[in-house]
């Protein structure tokens, strides 16, 4: 279809060409679109093709674990031998034996923290060096002579792998793996990786069908309508393949004998690195201020507590102490504030983090289970109890922590009960004759005041004193609205990744609302709120009008809202659809809509409206 000549002048250009046919068919990529789709050797690695193999060892290291590793969990993650939590957008080094049974092999994880992390990983005699360089960003895997290091500006994952029998490389990562389906999750799920460097094969594209070789998204989908004819306006839309933002035009093609369609990439990567910079240097010098500002060079050993402010920063002090300590701790707090996970994490953090941590919920449990549950009972010891007698949670959290969720309501007769276990460290199972010995730390929790509950004969006094050794206050979060961005930030890629969507933003009047609303439910209700809207959205941006609050809730919300509101969904389309007809020309908008400038400005910012420039090359709210 295309001559030599014009293949070369394509190839000489910056911006990535893709032409196909009418039947979707690729006549031609040039090289800039190869490089931007990750069809492009770098030439500095050799190595065959292959997959991961039974006993090979796996080294991954990112920087924000999340999209970029095609968001590892947990299952994949157990053929690595790794046990614990998933924490996305933290940074992440793992290393392992790959198996595909879940034994146990030898694994080494960190969750990293700091800015520059250099890690030294050995097992079996294999060595790894990991460097994870928040400053100069990059991530660097190190193993034998050689070092393997992939630069990043906002997220990256870099990966090697090991054959297990021959202790020789047989994988190594590079830029556009997500293309490749060569994320660190698709190999662990069995995916063939390509050959690198003199085993590279010039994959054949010419004549394959777009759906066999870009995946699939909204642009593609365009490439191939335009292709079939259909008139598609797609003028310098933003798109991202392998995590580079690019802007993407689609022209018709028809020259007689050629129909067809032409997809023009621009690679905005130095842009986004220029504002990423930009970005990073003022939040370090946001993070130093404040650090100068407290006095004091606070570090953040509970990241999965989401907070900086002043309330959560005591609660995070505090639980460092008590995680030093091996005292009874009591948490309070209002539902939803945190309780259960800051016990688990105290406990992670403590020297008892590789026991067991029990956690139990007082009130949930009926009161004639809740004795069994954890005390446990030898066999017959009640009818209906199992025959062979089951141990309680007492025992199993031995050298380990029990949490007791909602202390307050338990009954006087067990607190009795528990007060003996805590002073004695023995108990007796149910219809048992034997003490057994517990070395188990308590950690109780409640929302009432116990106190108040003291005063009024409901709970023992040298219980209470028993287990206010150490004593934290949980905020609500009303007292933490500082935070209420960074919350957001944090839990709506868990929220999305939950609801399996494309990861979403909130606009400034959605967070605007959420700032100014009470939370009586606390941080579990924003997670609520944000799960909701993210289902509700189908949109890349989270409007106000998606956030359902609590109160204000499906089943309790009236048939209809108020007339206002429909008044107001229909002002939003009608503005929406004048914008769209007279091509964002405010003017003509304006004129026909009769209504002034300012109205109308005052109106796409209260409906959240996205305006496209009549230059057409960004979109941008008026907010
Ligand atoms: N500071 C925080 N950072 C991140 N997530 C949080 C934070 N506080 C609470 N959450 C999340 O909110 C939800 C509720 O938290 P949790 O169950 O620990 O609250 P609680 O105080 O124990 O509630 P209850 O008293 O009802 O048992 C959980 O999903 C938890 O992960």
């Amino acid at each position: 279809m295309l001559n030599r000549v014009s293949k070369t002048i394509y190839d000489a250009l910056s911006e990535g060409i893709v032409l196909i046919d009418s039947e979707e068919r690729i006549q031609l990529i040039n090289n800039a679109a190869r490089e931007i789709f990750g069809f492009m050797d770098t030439g500095t690695i050799d190595h065959p093709e292959g997959k991961l193999e039974e006993g090979d060892i796996v080294c991954i290291a990112t920087n924000s674990l999340g999209a970029d590793d095609g968001y590892l969990n947990a299952e994949v993650l157990r053929k690595l031998g790794f046990r614990g939590k998933i924490e996305y957008g933290h940074s992440f080094v793992i290393a392992g034996k790959y198996l595909f049974e879940d034994m146990d092999p030898y694994c080494i994880h960190e969750h990293v923290y700091s800015d520059i992390q250099d890690y030294s990983i050995e097992f079996e005699n294999i060595f790894f060096n990991v460097v994870i360089d928040d400053i100069d960003k990059y991530i660097e895997i190190g193993y034998g002579e050689e070092s393997y290091r992939l630069d990043y500006f906002y997220a990256i994952s870099n990966m090697i792998v090991v054959d297990g029998k021959t202790g020789k490389l047989k994988f190594v990562q590079s830029l556009g793996y997500t293309s490749r389906k060569e994320t660190p999750r698709e190999l662990l799920e069995g995916n063939p990786f390509r050959g690198k460097g003199r085993y590279y094969r010039l994959r054949e594209l010419i004549g394959r069908k777009i759906s066999e070789v870009f995946q699939p998204n909204s642009t593609m989908e365009a490439l191939g309508k335009v292709a079939g004819g259909e008139a598609v306006d797609y003028v310098k839309k933003f798109d991202k393949f392998n995590n580079m933002p690019t802007l993407c035009s689609i022209k018709p093609i028809d020259g007689g004998k050629i129909k067809g369609a032409i997809l023009i990439v621009e690679n905005l990567s130095n842009i986004e690195r220029a504002m990423k910079e930009k970005d990073y240097v003022l939040t370090q010098l946001n993070k130093l201020q404040k650090s100068i500002g407290s006095g004091s060079g606070f570090v953040d050993k509970f990241p999965a507590i989401i907070g900086r402010s002043g309330k959560i920063r005591q609660v995070k002090e505090m639980a460092g102490k008590a995680s030093g300590s091996n005292s009874n701790l009591l948490i309070l707090g209002e539902s939803g504030t945190g309780k259960s996970l800051l016990a688990r994490e105290i406990h992670e953090n403590s020297p008892r983090g590789d026991f067991p941590f029990i956690s139990i919920n007082c009130s949930s449990i009926p009161e004639n289970l809740l004795e069994s549950e954890l005390f446990g009972y030898e066999q017959g010891a009640f009818t209906g109890a199992s025959r062979k007698g089951k141990k309680g949670m007492f025992e199993l959290a031995h050298e380990g922590t029990i949490f007791l969720d909602e202390i307050g309501d338990m009954n006087i007769y067990l607190q009795a009960k528990l007060l003996k276990i805590i002073q004695e460290k023995r108990f007796f199972r149910l219809g048992g004759d034997r003490e057994i010995e517990v070395d188990v730390r308590v950690i109780a929790a409640t929302n009432i005041s116990l106190e108040n509950a003291v005063k009024e004969g409901r709970f023992r006094k040298d219980l209470y004193y028993r287990l206010n050794v150490l004593s934290i206050n949980m905020p609500s979060l009303r007292e933490m609205k500082d935070d209420i961005e960074l919350l957001v930030e944090k839990l709506l890629p868990k929220a999305c990744i939950k609801a399996g969507v494309d990861l979403k933003n909130v606009s400034h009047s959605a967070l605007s609302r959420l700032k100014a609303y009470s939370f009586p439910g606390n941080i579990r209700e924003l997670e609520n709120i944000l799960e909701r809207a993210v289902n509700l959205t189908h949109e890349e941006i989270i409007t106000s009008d998606s956030l359902i609050f609590e109160n204000e809730s499906v089943e309790t919300r009236n048939v209809f809202r108020d007339l206002k509101y429909y008044a107001k969904e229909a002002e939003k389309r009608v503005i929406i659809e004048a914008l769209i007809f007279y091509d964002y020309d405010l003017k003509s908008v304006m004129k026909d809509l009769n209504i002034k400038k300012s109205s109308l400005y005052n109106k796409i910012k209260e409906y959240d409206i996205n305006i496209v420039q009549k230059n057409g090359n960004c979109s941008k709210n008026m907010e």
